[in-house]
């Protein structure tokens, strides 16, 4: 991500908590590390000056950021402070750090000052700086990752995945991969005869993947050895000694995926010796081309990798680019919401059923009025609460059915479904 207009000096990191100390604790190497290690975690770069003229401002002989226009003494020009200010809200309203940012000032002058500001703004702690400013000039922007050189040149050097030939491959046959398979069949985004999978210990797995034209191997092995993208869609618990098994026929060549809940991208990263890795987390509806997908680059994948899988889930619904961090959260929502809706529907058809309707028309009625509920959020793009009150009449039936769910805590009850879904999912990855 990329702040247009915004020339102050500052790199903001968003991190994952877990993974924060407090910087004036570190000295300079450490932080260092700490910064090539969670390069791919960077996702805003506030820097505007191309690097040959930098060289120049940093002898003090020219002067290109607006921000640095300041007097000696006075630190910040009022220019400069209207700037910062506008930087650090237009950041406050992209919802990027949430207090878990980490700012690195830069070598321009005043930088610390400007930091403040932005901190301030921003809920940022003061001891989330680093204790030394960096020669922004020189960093490495690549996409919304500010890496180190060994990564640039990886990401570089990445053999592009041939976007009209390229195989899929699944690590898993199970229930997602199914969902994933047969919604980019239907969509027409990839032929099956360009999918591949390996059936495990369920025999019946073979015939649902080959029912639907793909085709199925004996071993993981195989599967691997002829695709170009490879997708794991085994369960977390086994995630781990399957991509271990895997390492020694993985290349560099191929770009790896993974759907596992609660299985970070650094942890991936490691077993498979491998950083061209995307983590998504999509939901069966990819099975009727209606899935809410996330995903997040691993350090080396490139911006093809990232618009190829963009391509794969867009073809089976809606996927979104998010920090890693919220991925549990993503997973709590969207990856076990299905699950939530399915039981609302089944729950809505027998109201219906004790209400007297006959059980088909009572399932038909339910699902279509879920169906009409969400499109119409979305094409009005009302709020939900709105288009409430605009079904419940002053005494009418309406207000009678939320009143008996509002005393059952039907809301409390749904967000606590979240909640414990997302904590679970943390718990997967500390596991
Ligand atoms: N289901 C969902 O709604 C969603 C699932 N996910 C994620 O997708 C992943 C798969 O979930 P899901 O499809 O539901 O689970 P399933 O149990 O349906 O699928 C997992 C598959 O992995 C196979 N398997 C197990 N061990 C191995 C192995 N060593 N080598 C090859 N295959 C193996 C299993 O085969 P066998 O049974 O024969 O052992 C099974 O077919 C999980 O990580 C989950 O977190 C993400 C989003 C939504
Ligand atoms: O229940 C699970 O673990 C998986 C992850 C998201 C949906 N199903």
């Amino acid at each position: 991500m990329h702040v247009h207009g915004i020339s102050t000096s500052i790199a903001i990191f968003p991190f994952p908590s877990s993974t924060r100390a407090k910087p004036t604790n570190l000295n300079r190497s450490l932080e260092l590390k700490l910064i090539d290690r969670h390069c791919l975690l960077i996702s805003l770069a506030f820097s505007t000056t191309p690097f040959f003229l930098a060289k120049f401002e940093t002898m003090g002989i020219i002067n290109t950021n607006p921000v640095s226009k300041t007097t000696v003494d006075n630190g910040l020009s009022e220019v400069g402070k209207k700037q910062t200010v506008r930087s650090a809200l237009a950041l406050k309203e992209m919802r990027v750090c949430k207090g878990s940012c980490w700012i690195w000032p830069s070598i321009t002058q005043r930088p610390f000052q400007a930091a403040e500001i932005i901190a301030s703004i921003n809920g940022i702690n003061h001891s989330y700086f680093f204790s030394f400013t960096l020669s922004a000039r020189k960093l490495y922007v690549y996409k919304s990752r500010v890496c180190n050189k060994e990564t640039q040149e990886a990401v570089a050097m990445a053999t592009p995945i041939p976007i009209d030939t390229f195989n899929l491959g699944f690590i898993g046959a199970g229930k997602m991969a199914e969902s994933i398979a047969k919604g980019v069949v239907k969509s027409g985004v990839l032929p099956a005869s360009r999918i591949r999978t390996a059936v495990h210990n369920d025999a019946s797995r073979k015939e649902v993947f080959s029912s639907i034209g793909v085709k199925v191997f004996d071993t993981n092995k195989e599967v691997v050895e002829d695709s170009n993208v490879i997708i794991f869609s085994v369960k977390p618990q086994v995630v781990k000694d399957v991509v271990l098994q895997l390492t020694p026929v993985l290349s560099k060549k191929q770009l790896l995926v993974s759907v596992a809940a609660g299985t970070n991208l650094s942890e991936l990263q490691e077993w498979a010796g491998h950083d061209r890795f995307i983590r998504v987390m999509p939901n069966t509806p990819a099975a009727v081309g209606e899935a809410a997908s996330v995903m997040s680059l691993g350090t080396t994948a490139t911006k093809e990798d990232g618009e190829l899988v963009a391509n794969l889930f867009g073809a089976i619904g809606k996927i979104w680019t998010v920090n890693e961090k919220l991925f549990d959260a993503v997973t709590g929502l969207s990856g076990s919401g299905p699950a939530y809706i399915f039981l609302a529907i089944d729950a809505m058809a027998d109201g219906g059923v004790a209400a007297g309707l006959p059980r088909d028309l009572a399932r038909g009625l339910a699902c279509q009025t879920v169906l009409g509920a969400a499109s119409m959020t979305i094409k009005t793009g009302k709020h939900p609460g709105q288009l409430k009150d605009d079904v419940a009449s002053p005494g009418g039936t309406t207000i009678a059915g939320i009143h008996e769910l509002e005393k059952g805590g039907f809301r409390g009850i749904l967000m606590n479904a979240i909640v414990a879904a997302a904590k679970r999912g943390r718990e997967l990855s500390q596991s």
